[in-house]
Order: structure tokens, then sequence, then C-alpha cells
């Protein structure tokens, strides 16, 4: 049995019926393929809005970035610059210093006015020196000096002539001294030497000469001519001996050639050396 649905059979008549059921049948068909068309062109410009979004916000964060990115190199250009300026001007702090510090050593070390050794900084040495030779078994020899009637100078030529007249005298004790003697100011215008590995006698002979040197030598102020002598005591040690004894022998004998009438040389015979 046929149906009107059907396509017609051979013989039967040809229904228009049958012909617009096909049309609308196709009709719906292609509404339906519409449909799914539609969908996924909806569910393509969905998935295109997403990623519209997605790259706007990563675009942004990015453009966030780059922002802080450059304020960061900004920021850190700056500090390096201020690092340099800090460095350029520590490492000024710090030769300055370094200036002062050596300044300050030479000051210590170094008496502004007869250019000799300062009492603390000649004792260092000499106390060096002395237990150097006491390792070695070396002797050495103590020399005090001390210009003779030094008042009298500043009493009748005035304070500033005795100063030159130490200048001097400073200038004269650095230059009759070998190189490895230690010269400097005791106090005053009394001077301490250490000679290292030095007998008494070529002790004796070397102080000597100073004083004859002395004696002779002129220093020229305001016109006239001044001259000064010197009294030397000397003390010999084995190096065993503390460095303080062998100066107050040395400083004992310097006493007594002042008692015997001063521009002379003792030498302390009781001691050590
Ligand atoms: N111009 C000057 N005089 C100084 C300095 N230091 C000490 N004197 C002086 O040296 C003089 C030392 O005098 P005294 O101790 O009486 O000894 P002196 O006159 O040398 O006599 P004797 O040592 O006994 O020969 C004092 O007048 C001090 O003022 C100084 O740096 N410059």
């Amino acid at each position: 049995m046929s149906s009107e649905l059907d396509p017609p059979q051979a013989g039967e008549a040809y229904s228009l019926y049958f012909q617009e059921e096909a049309v609308i049948r196709q009709a719906e068909t292609m509404i339906g393929k519409l449909d799914e068309v539609s969908d996924g062109v909806r569910t393509l410009a969905d998935a295109y809005r997403l990623g519209y979004r997605e790259t706007a916000r990563l675009v942004r964060i990015s453009d966030r970035m780059q922002l802080d990115l450059h304020e960061a190199n900004r920021t850190l250009t700056a500090q390096a610059e201020d690092l340099k300026r800090l460095n350029g001007t520590l490492r000024k702090e710090i030769e300055r210093r370094e200036q002062l510090e050596q300044e300050l050593r030479r000051i210590a070390s170094v008496d502004e006015l007869t250019g000799t050794h300062t009492r603390r900084h000649l004792l260092e040495l000499a106390e060096h020196e002395q237990r150097r030779s006491a390792r070695h078994g070396k002797g050495l020899v103590v020399l005090m000096m001390d210009l003779d009637h030094f008042k009298r100078i500043n009493d009748r030529f005035g304070h500033a002539a005795g100063d030159q007249l130490l200048r001097d005298f400073g200038a004269l004790l650095r230059s009759s001294l070998r190189k490895g003697d230690i010269a400097g100011r005791f106090g005053g215008e009394e001077f301490l030497a250490v000679l290292p590995e030095t007998d008494l006698d070529t002790a004796e002979a070397i102080a000597n000469r100073l004083c004859d040197r002395v004696r002779e030598g002129r220093t020229q102020w305001t016109g006239q001519f001044l001259s000064v002598t010197v009294s030397i005591g000397l003390a010999g040690t084995d190096g065993d001996e503390p460095l303080d004894r062998a100066i107050s022998r040395a400083d004992q004998a310097l006493y007594e050639a002042k008692s015997a009438g001063r521009d002379r040389v003792l030498v302390a015979r009781s001691g050590p050396g």
C-alpha cells in the first residue's frame, strides 16, 4: 500500500501535494543546517570575543609591565648615579683620612723644630734596636747630649734665636750619624742617640767629632753669628741591659761632663758595654 508521502509509483498520478511536501522537507533540512551554521558562527564569535578579551588583557598587563620596567630602570639608573657619586665621595674621604693619618704619624714621630725623631718615636725605635741587638748578641751605645748654657742664649738673643740654634743642631746631628743610627729630641735642648753595633771607642770618637763640629759651627741670627757647645754622656750596653738603665747611665755621664766644665764627652765605664 502506498502513502501520500511516498513518491508516486509507476502509473500513479504525480501529486502536487507530494512535491510541496518534498520542498517543505528540503526547506526544513536547510533551516536545520542553517541553524547548525549559525550555532557554529555564534560559537566562533564567542570564542573570538573571549580570545580578543584575553589578548586585550595580556596587552594591558604587558603595557603595565613595560611601564613598571621603565620606572624600575629609571630608579636603578638614578641609584647607580647616586652610588657612583657616593663612591667618589668615599674615595676622596678615604684619601683625605689617609693623608691625615700620614700627617698625624709624621707629627707624632718627627720633631717639628729639629727634624729629628720625637721622644716617643725615638724610644720606640731605640727599644726595637735594643731587642734586635740582644737577639744578635751585639752591643750598642747610647749618647745623651745637652746644649750648654742654653738659657743664656734665650735670655740674650730671644727664644726665636734659641729655636734657630736647636734647628741647626738637629741638622748637624742628623748629618753626623750613620744610616741606621737613631737620634731624636729627648726634651728641651736635650737629645738622645742610639748607635747600633758600635763599640764604645768608636762611639766616643763620633761624639768627639760632633762636639767639635758644634763648637765650630755658627748660627746666623739677625746679622750676628751665634755659637753654642754641647756636652755628651756615653754608655755602652751589651743588649741584655734594659734600655732605660743604659739611658740613665749615659745621663749620669752627661751630668759629669757638665760638672767637669761642659763642651766635652764623658763615657760611663761602669756598665756592661
Ligand atoms: N728656644 C728654645 N729654648 C728652649 C726650648 N726648650 C727648652 N729651652 C730652654 O732651654 C733652657 C735650658 O736651660 P737649663 O736647663 O737651665 O740649662 P742650660 O741653660 O742649657 O744650662 P746647662 O744645661 O747646665 O748647660 C731653658 O731656658 C729652656 O727654656 C725650645 O724648644 N726652644
